[in-house]
C-alpha cells in the first residue's frame, strides 16, 4: 500500500511539474493555442478524431496570429513566407519522428517518406530519383491511358443510367488502378470490377485515424495506439486487408523474378517495376538496393500515391462544378482547342497537349490550392543553431510545421479571396511567386517523389472527360463532405453526368 502511495505521489508530482514546465517555462509557452495542446498531444488526437483539424486550426490562426502552439513542443505557422526556409532546397530543418511511424517492419532502410536522417535519405533517394522524372513517367503514358479508358467506361455508364454517381469514388478507383498498371503492369481491378479491390479503400478509411494518431505519440506508445483500433467494428478485417497491401509489393517482386528466370533474364514488361529491377541490377550489391527496397517503393506508391491523387482530381472537378462560371470557361477552352486541333477530338488527350491549356492548368493548380490532399502540418525540427522566423527566435530542436491547407489560403499572399476557387489568379504575372507559396507536394529535399505520376493522371483524365461529358453536382448548394485524418479526403460527391451533344 505504502509503495502504491509513493508511486502515485511521484506520478502526481511529475505531472504537476510537467504542466508547470510546459505552460510557463517551455520556449513555446509564450505562444497561444488550445489548452490541451499546451502540455500534451491530446488536442491533435482529439482533432484527428473529429476529422476537421484544419477547420479548428484556421480559427485559431485567424484569432491569435501566425504562430499557434498545437502540442507541448510543436507550433503551426500559417504565414506561407516561411515555407522556403522550413521546406525549401538547402533547408537545415529535419523531419521529426512523426514520419518514422509509417515505416514498415520489413524495411532494411526507412522508405523515403519515413527516412528522417537527411544523409541516408539523400543517398537512398538518389538511387531512384530518375525513375520518377517526367521523362521516365512519360514512357508509361499509354499504360495510364488504359486506366483512363476504364474510367471513361464508368462515366459512360453513369451518363447512360441518368442516375447520380459518386465521382469521388470513381476517381479514387482510378488513382489506385494507375498505381497498379505502373508498378504491376496491370490495373488492380477497381474500375473493371467496380469494387474495392482486396478491401484496401475500406482498410485505409478504417485505420488511417489510428495510423496518424500513432505517429503523434511517443514511440513507446505507438503499438498501444494501433491496438486501440480493435474497438472499431471491422478493424481486424481492415488490418488483414492492409497486410495484403503490404504483401502486394512482395508478390509483385517475386512474380517478376520468376518471369525473368523463365525468359532467360530478358525483361519482357516495361513498367516502373522494370525500372526498379534495373536499379537493382546496377546498384544492388553496391548500395543495398534489393527486393525489400523495391517492395518499399511499391508500398509507398500505393499508400502515398492513390488517395492523395484521387483527392486532388476530385477537388478540381468538384470546384469546377460548384463554380459553373469556371466550368463553362474551361469547357470553352477545351472546345476551342479541339476545333483548332490542339487536342484530339476523340480518344485520349496527350499530356503534352493538356498542360498547354492555360485555363485548365490554372484550374488544376487552384483545385490543389484550395484543397490540399494532406491536411496536417508537416513537422520539422529547427536546426541545431536555432533559427529566426517571422521575427521570433526558435531554439534548436523544437518542432515547427506548416499545414498546406492553412498556408495555401494565406490571404497575405493569395489575396482576400484566398478561400475562393479563382483559377484566374494563376494567369496573372505573379503566378510564379504564388507557386513558391504552395506546399501541396511538399518541397526541397522531401518534395513528393510521385508528383509527375499524379500530374500525368490529373492532366490527362479531365480534359477528355469534360470534352465528352457534362458534369453537374446533384445539389450545387451543398458543400462536399471532407474528412481530414492526414489524408484529406472528399467523400460522396454526387454528380449527374450527361453525354455532350456535338
Ligand atoms: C496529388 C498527389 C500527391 C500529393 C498531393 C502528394 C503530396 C506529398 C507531400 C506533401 C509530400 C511531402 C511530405 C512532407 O514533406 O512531409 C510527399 C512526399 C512523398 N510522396 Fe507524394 N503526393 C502525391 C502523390 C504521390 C505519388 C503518386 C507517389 C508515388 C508513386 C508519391 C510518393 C511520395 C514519396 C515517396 C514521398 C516522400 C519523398 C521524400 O521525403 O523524399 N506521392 N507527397
Amino acid at each position: 500500500m505504502a509503495v502504491m502511495l509513493i508511486l502515485l505521489g511521484g506520478l502526481v508530482t511529475w505531472f504537476v511539474g510537467w504542466i508547470i514546465y510546459c505552460r510557463w517555462l517551455h520556449p513555446y509557452s509564450k505562444y497561444p493555442g488550445p489548452f490541451l495542446a499546451s502540455f500534451s498531444r491530446l488536442w491533435i488526437i482529439k482533432e484527428l478524431y473529429s476529422g476537421h483539424l484544419e477547420v479548428t486550426l484556421k480559427k485559431w490562426h485567424a484569432k491569435h496570429g501566425p504562430i499557434i502552439r498545437i502540442a507541448e513542443n510543436e507550433v503551426s505557422v500559417s504565414d506561407s513566407t516561411v515555407i522556403k526556409a522550413i521546406y525549401g532546397a538547402g533547408t537545415t530543418f529535419t523531419k521529426t519522428e512523426f514520419y518514422s511511424a509509417f515505416s514498415m517492419p520489413w524495411s532494411r532502410f526507412p522508405e523515403h517518406f519515413c527516412n528522417i536522417d537527411p544523409k541516408s535519405h539523400g543517398e537512398r533517394r538518389k538511387l531512384v530519383n530518375h525513375v520518377y522524372t517526367m521523362t521516365n513517367v512519360g514512357r508509361y503514358e499509354p499504360a495510364i491511358e488504359e486506366c483512363i479508358e476504364l474510367l471513361y467506361q464508368r462515366v459512360k455508364d453513369a451518363s447512360e443510367s441518368g442516375r447520380p454517381t459518386d465521382m469521388a469514388l470513381w476517381l479514387r478507383y482510378y488513382a489506385f488502378d494507375v498505381i497498379g498498371i505502373l508498378f504491376f503492369s496491370r490495373p488492380f481491378g477497381f474500375l473493371e470490377t467496380k469494387k474495392d479491390y482486396r478491401g484496401w479503400i475500406n482498410a485505409t478509411d478504417v485505420l488511417i485515424l489510428f495510423m496518424a494518431a500513432s505517429a503523434f505519440v511517443p514511440r513507446w506508445m505507438r503499438s498501444l495506439v494501433l491496438m486501440t483500433s480493435i474497438v472499431v467494428p471491422g478493424a481486424m478485417a481492415a488490418v488483414k486487408a492492409m497486410d495484403t497491401m503490404s504483401d502486394a509489393g512482395f508478390e509483385a517482386v517475386e512474380k517478376r523474378q520468376k518471369e525473368l528466370e523463365e525468359s532467360g533474364g530478358v525483361m519482357e514488361k516495361d513498367d516502373m517495376l522494370a525500372s526498379f529491377f534495373r536499379v537493382m541490377e546496377e546498384h544492388g550489391d553496391l548500395d543495398n538496393f534489393g527486393p525489400p527496397e523495391i517492395r518499399g517503393e511499391i508500398y509507398t506508391a500505393i499508400i502515398a500515391g492513390s488517395d492523395t491523387t484521387a483527392s486532388a482530381i476530385t477537388s478540381v472537378l468538384y470546384h469546377l462544378t460548384k463554380n459553373p462560371r469556371t466550368y463553362w470557361k474551361l469547357r470553352d477552352e477545351i472546345d476551342t482547342a479541339v476545333a483548332e486541333g490542339r487536342i484530339s477530338s476523340s480518344g485520349r488527350v496527350r499530356y503534352a497537349n493538356a498542360v498547354k491549356l492555360p485555363y485548365f492548368d490554372a484550374c488544376c493548380k487552384e483545385g490543389m490550392r484550395v484543397h490540399a490532399s494532406l491536411g496536417l502540418s508537416f513537422p520539422r525540427y529547427t536546426p541545431k543553431e536555432g533559427v529566426e522566423l517571422l521575427g521570433e527566435f526558435f531554439p534548436p530542436g523544437v518542432k515547427v510545421g506548416c499545414n498546406p491547407q492553412i498556408v495555401q489560403r494565406d490571404k497575405g499572399v493569395f489575396g482576400e479571396d484566398a478561400d475562393e476557387f479563382v483559377p484566374e489568379r494563376w494567369l496573372g504575372r505573379n503566378a510564379a511567386d504564388l507557386e513558391r507559396h504552395m506546399l501541396n507536394f511538399g518541397g526541397g529535399p522531401h518534395m513528393c517523389l510521385g508528383k509527375n505520376i499524379s500530374m500525368m493522371e490529373i492532366y490527362k483524365a479531365l480534359p477528355e472527360l469534360i470534352r465528352d461529358y457534362d458534369f453537374e453536382l446533384v445539389d450545387p448548394k451543398k458543400e462536399w463532405t471532407l474528412i481530414n485524418r492526414w489524408f484529406h479526403q472528399p467523400k460522396n460527391v454526387q454528380t449527374i453526368v450527361t453525354k455532350r451533344k456535338k
